[in-house]
């Protein structure tokens, strides 16, 4: 189905990713629809990190524009930059919280970055942040003193701190057990519909791309291009590409997850 521009969150044209004189990926155009949860997948090296950086603002185009909506990221100036990124929360693999910090202060730290908020409005707003991903009552804990699973849902509450339009997640499950893992995803899924945030995953887990991913491009290293994308159930079934039956079908529980 066509999609009108106001369906689209965020828009790759012709993107070239390049370190130095390496090219990692050339000539990538996708959208990402407005309330998607879009895979980014494809196998070890293949740049799936490095178009995150991209899509964030961490790192600046060989050739090609990211749009949010009218604006290309890297041609406005530093203050409308700053603007859109403000409308978008990240989730660094293993939640990526400051060790001397408590979860309270964690949270608390883009909401005074960005805002003006009084000190009791802050306190309001970041025990509700925290109470969404089921870490009410551990304001007070240090990284140090929780879980791998809790450390991810409170990097969760602090990157959807300032309600973004749009959250990126790098490797979620990255160093979870399966079970914390399936909580992970279901708290995505949850977040997504009651916020209708949109979500952009880097994952390889077969078991949350199925679970979650409602479209995804695929890169491939040995081309430097995307060579498919879409709905991954869908490319499950219709792929006709060997490289990308082969990622989609590595293991079987996997597998099965996605009949
Ligand atoms: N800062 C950097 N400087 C130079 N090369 C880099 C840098 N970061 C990544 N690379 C290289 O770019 C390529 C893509 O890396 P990237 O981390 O984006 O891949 P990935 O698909 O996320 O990998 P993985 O699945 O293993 O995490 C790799 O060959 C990597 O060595």
């Amino acid at each position: 189905m066509k999609t009108t521009d106001q369906d689209v969150a965020l828009s790759v044209d012709h993107l070239t990713m390049a370190y130095g004189e390496r090219v990692i990926q050339r000539n990538l155009s996708f959208d990402v629809g407005r309330g998607d949860i879009f895979i980014i997948m494809g196998g070890s090296g293949c740049g799936k990190s490095t178009l995150l950086r991209h899509l964030v603002g961490l790192k600046e185009p060989a050739n090609g524009h990211v749009c949010y909506g009218e604006a290309s990221l890297y041609d406005v100036s530093s203050s409308e930059q700053r603007a859109l990124m403000k409308r978008i929360g990240i989730l660094y693999q293993g939640g990526a919280l400051f060790s001397a910090m408590t979860l309270f202060e964690n949270v608390a730290l883009p909401i005074f970055q960005y805002t003006d908020y009084t000190k009791a409005e802050v306190r309001e707003l970041v025990q509700f942040k925290l109470s969404l991903v089921g870490l009410g009552g551990f304001e007070h804990h240090f990284p140090a003193e929780i879980s791998g699973g809790m450390k991810k849902r409170a990097g969760l509450a602090r990157a959807m701190a300032l309600d973004p339009e749009i959250l990126f997640f790098d490797e979620p499950s990255a160093g979870l057990d399966p079970l914390s893992a399936r909580r992970l995803d279901d708290l995505i899924l949850e977040l997504k519909d009651s916020l209708g945030a949109t979500v952009v995953v880097v994952t390889h887990e077969l078991a949350s791309i199925f679970a979650i991913g409602t479209n995804s491009v695929f890169l491939d290293a040995g081309q430097k291009t995307m060579i498919a994308s879409g709905n991954p159930r869908e490319l499950l079934r219709h792929s006709t590409d060997p490289r990308v039956i082969r990622f989609l079908t590595r293991g079987e529980n996997s597998f099965s997850e996605a009949s």
